[in-house]
């Protein structure tokens, strides 16, 4: 039995480091495990220029401190008016690595997301010619679709005519909750690649109401039912460079969620290593978590893969029922394997 993992060192393709004070609480949980992070652009207001990028990214590099070796990967923010020119220039200048599509009102802060995608022509257009990732929360926003179909419903009406109108554009599906999700990009003839969440790797929608409303166990896209489960699990254990690590760390303070309209966001980033780790365990896979944690996704985006290495050990570890303001994923749980940095 393996008692300690050394991988190369691991990025994170998709996570909320929020701002302010709650920037200031949970960057470092992000920044103690990966080396790199895809930071989500959907502050009050928006991330949708170049000003406003750097401005943020300065704002991580200040709450992180100088001395942590940490490289936040800024996004775009897309909306109806977006500036093609100005992303085009941003991703020159370094300061983008890709754009993001969030459906009008799909979820937390995307009331100023794209209300129809045929108004981002030019942008996709620009996208794909330059080699730029378009990352989507793929859920259709038409209320009269039960939550819980509202992914593969994207997938069928939105990606499957997008990856037709644009064959060489880059798209990560991001989050993906699944069977119809994870066979989509597992299958195209088309550069698309997944992330994939703890939580939908380890919990499926009963959790949200075991023995009464459990709104620590709500993110969107929402948790769906086992069989869903069973299928991003075995995508994100096979080994296919298409899927990779992307937390969705979303934390929103303890009141914000316990609430009688509660935010979707789970905090995982302070246990997301070992929290992946028990997954990759359960499914004999440990010899394809590096992979998952450290190759696929550097290798999708074009980027370099990360020097050094980090170590878990074979070692209990309670996560805890608070951390600060935030409630974490899996709070009071203990789980096997301990990042050891
Ligand atoms: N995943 C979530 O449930 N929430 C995210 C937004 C998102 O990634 O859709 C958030 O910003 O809180
Ligand atoms: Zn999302
Ligand atoms: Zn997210």
């Amino acid at each position: 039995m393996t008692d300690r993992l050394t991988i190369r060192r691991p990025d994170d393709w998709h996570v909320h480091l929020r701002d302010g004070a709650m920037l200031q609480a949970v960057a470092g949980h992000t920044a103690r495990q990966f080396a790199r992070a895809i930071i989500m652009p959907n502050l009050t207001p928006p991330v949708t220029g170049i000003a406003m990028a750097q401005a943020y990214r300065d704002r991580i590099r200040a709450a992180l401190g100088e001395d942590v070796d940490f490289m936040p990967l800024m996004t775009c923010y897309l909306t109806d008016h977006s500036d093609a020119e100005e992303i085009a220039a941003g991703h020159a200048a370094g300061v983008f690595t890709a754009c993001k599509l969030y459906p009008a009102h799909a979820t937390t802060n995307s009331a100023h997301g794209v209300t129809d995608i045929l108004r981002l022509t030019t942008v996709l257009e620009t996208l794909q010619r330059i080699g730029m990732p378009l990352l989507i929360h793929g859920e259709v926003t038409d209320r009269s679709i039960d939550i819980f179909d509202r992914e593969a419903v994207f997938v069928e009406r939105v990606l499957t005519p997008l990856t037709r109108d644009y064959p060489a554009l880059k798209i990560v599906l991001e989050h993906i909750t699944t069977a119809e999700a994870a066979a989509f990009v597992a299958e195209a003839a088309h550069p698309i690649a997944a992330t994939i969440t703890p939580q939908h790797l380890l919990i499926n929608r009963n959790a949200i109401f075991d023995g009464g409303l459990r709104p620590h166990a709500y993110c969107l896209p929402v948790l769906k039912r086992e069989t869903h489960r069973l299928a991003v699990r075995r995508a994100a254990v096979s080994g296919s460079p298409r899927f990779f690590l992307g937390t969705d760390s979303a934390p929103h303070v303890v009141g914000a969620k316990e609430s009688g309209c509660g935010c979707a966001g789970i905090f995982n980033a302070p246990f997301a290593l070992e929290a992946y780790l028990r997954v990759f365990e359960e499914e004999n896979a440990l010899d394809r978590f590096e992979g998952f944690a450290s190759e696929h996704g550097a290798r999708f985006y074009g980027l370099p893969l990360n020097d050094g290495t980090v170590t878990l050990v074979r070692k209990a570890v309670t996560v805890p029922d608070r951390i600060g303001d935030v409630v974490p994923f899996l709070a009071g749980e203990t789980l096997g394997w301990r990042f050891e940095g």
